[in-house]
């Protein structure tokens, strides 16, 4: 085998994960030849550390607490979660950590996959270091996408680093519940590996410097914070961990900013995340690696001034652009730039206008997110705090689910809440937030009215059918009232 090669492509994307995949099926889609480089597993974080298996954690334990929240169905189910049944679910939503499947995928949508790390190493050019030491270099004709993602970030916490702390991938891939878990961190990861991991048995203590979930509407975060401690997790809310040691015996052990100490046989760093482009040569740009890549609306790659690098052939999609940290809105990028790289090269006008086909206007205006606590967290758009720090003139309209006949149907004592977030200036919706069990099929609705910017009147046209739990729409329309 030759020690270096050089192959050409219209595209290199470089990261296999959902993001880098779909930008490559786009472009393909629309006549263009494309590679794809990933030195890990095609899927990336989401299919084998992240989204996945970790929702698959989680699910046995929801329908679980969904039967027993029924008389009768609570009394048909009488044992407990066998975790090791548990486990081998999750094993089968990884394929068992082998991508076979999703490189079949990338064959039979025409993707060139090579496998090893990418570099760029010029105008248009990544080289690719493969693990036996050889290296290609594939060269562009129209862009390089960067779509390498995130990984967990390590606070400066004193002794953390030397007790082999776990990050999402040891608790997603893990393979025996630990006795006692401290978890580091009280935002999505934490809150919900909080509840896989107590619902799998560990005795779980969360320690988090802000509330739980910061970034929702707080009633959200304080009925998940009950429901947690309920379950029996202590939770340290508005404090820092800040020595982390390990003892002869394995323990570990914290001590909190408070005074409190903290023992447990492992512990789960889950605060945040820091962008792959430590080694992906951005240097040879001008940029600094380890830096998140700043994007403009065409998510081509901005120097310090701001402005796209020279032709604008380099692009940033996913984690790593820091826009939305969600696989659904990387992917949804990763259509538009697809699309926008392929019109581009076909010499056609591309649609940048809000709403427009090459444009990516919902990670501005409608983001969506499902958190996967107990109870379910369903968000979209602004909060009424971000709405106000927008200086948006709003309407906050707030409704109690559990007063809902769906929800009430839906399981005994239900516990839940809904607010909607109201431009006043516009009469439409522009956020909404669920809380309580089950409302994450809920969400799809209200993105739908916020994105298709349905005036208040005309939502009232929208009929929920009788006794769903979407008839929360009416309520919240009749609490905000018509005659206005
Ligand atoms: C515990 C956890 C749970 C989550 N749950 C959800 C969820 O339920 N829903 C949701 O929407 N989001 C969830 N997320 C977020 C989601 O995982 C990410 O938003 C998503 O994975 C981002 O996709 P990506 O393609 O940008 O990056 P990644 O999935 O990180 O993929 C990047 C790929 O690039 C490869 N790569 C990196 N550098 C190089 C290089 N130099 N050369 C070659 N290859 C390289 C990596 O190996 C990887 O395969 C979760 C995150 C975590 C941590
Ligand atoms: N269901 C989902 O959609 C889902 C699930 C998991 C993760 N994700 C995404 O993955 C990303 C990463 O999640 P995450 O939970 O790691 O980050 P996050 O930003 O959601 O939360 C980090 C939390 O850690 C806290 N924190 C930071 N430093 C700390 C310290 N030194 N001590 C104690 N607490 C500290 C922060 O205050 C914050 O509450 C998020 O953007 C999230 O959207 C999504």
């Amino acid at each position: 085998m030759p020690n270096s090669s050089q192959d050409t492509y219209d595209v290199v994307v470089i990261g296999a994960g959902p993001v880098g995949e779909n930008v490559a099926d786009r472009v393909v889609a629309g006549g263009l030849t494309a590679a794809i480089v990933e030195h890990e597993l095609v899927g990336g974080e989401c299919s084998y550390w992240a989204c996945m298996p970790t929702k698959a954690l989680l699910r046995d334990a929801a329908a679980l607490r969904a039967a027993r929240a029924l008389p009768a169905a609570g009394h048909a189910v009488s044992g407990g979660l066998d975790p090791a049944k548990v486990l081998a679910r999750r094993d089968r939503f990884t394929s068992e950590w082998n991508d076979s499947g999703q490189v079949e995928w990338l064959n039979q949508a025409g993707i060139t996959l090579v496998r090893g790390h990418g570099r760029i190493t010029g105008t248009r050019a990544v080289t690719v270091t493969h693990t036996d030491g050889t290296t290609t270099t594939v060269q562009a004709r129209h862009a390089v996408v960067i779509a390498t993602g995130s990984s967990a970030h390590l606070p400066p916490i004193r002794g953390l680093a030397d007790v082999a702390p776990w990050t999402n991938r040891e608790a997603a891939a893990v393979r025996t519940i630990p006795n006692r878990l401290a978890i580091i961190g009280g935002g999505v990861v934490g809150s919900e590996m909080a509840t896989a991991f107590s619902d799998l048995g560990a005795q779980v203590t969360l320690v988090s410097q802000t509330r739980l979930l910061p970034g929702v509407e707080p009633f959200a975060g304080e009925q998940v914070t009950d429901a947690l401690r309920t379950a029996g997790v202590s939770l340290h809310l508005n404090v820092e961990a800040t020595e982390v040691g390990r003892d002869d015996s394995g323990a570990v052990h914290l001590t909190l900013s408070d005074g409190t100490t903290v023992e447990a046989d492992e512990v789960l760093v889950a605060t945040g995340r820091t962008p792959n482009t430590k080694d992906l040569g951005l240097d040879h740009l001008g940029l600094t690696p380890g830096d998140w890549l700043h994007v403009d609306d065409n998510l081509a790659v901005l120097d310090d001034t701001g402005t796209p690098l020279q032709d604008s052939w380099l692009y940033a999609a996913g984690d790593v652009n820091r826009r939305a940290l969600l696989t659904h809105h990387g992917k949804y990028q990763a259509r538009a730039l697809g699309d926008a790289i392929a019109a581009r090269a076909r010499g056609d006008k591309l649609d940048l206008s809000p709403w427009g086909r090459h444009a990516v206007t919902a990670d501005e205006r409608a983001t969506t997110q499902v958190i996967f606590t107990d109870p379910e967290v369903a968000a979209v758009g602004l909060s009424a705090e971000g709405a106000t720090a927008a200086g948006l003139k709003i309407r906050i309209v707030d409704y109690d689910l559990g007063a809902v006949s769906g929800a009430a149907l839906h399981a005994d004592n239900y516990r839940g809440q809904v607010r909607m977030i109201v431009d006043e200036d516009r009469d439409v919706l522009i956020g909404f937030t669920a809380v309580g069990p089950d409302v994450a099929e809920l969400l799809h609705a209200a993105t739908v009215a916020i994105v298709g910017e349905v005036p208040l009147d005309r939502l009232w046209h929208a009929v929920p059918a009788y006794p769903t739990m979407s008839e929360l729409w009416l309520r919240l329309l009749e609490t905000d009232g018509r005659d206005r």
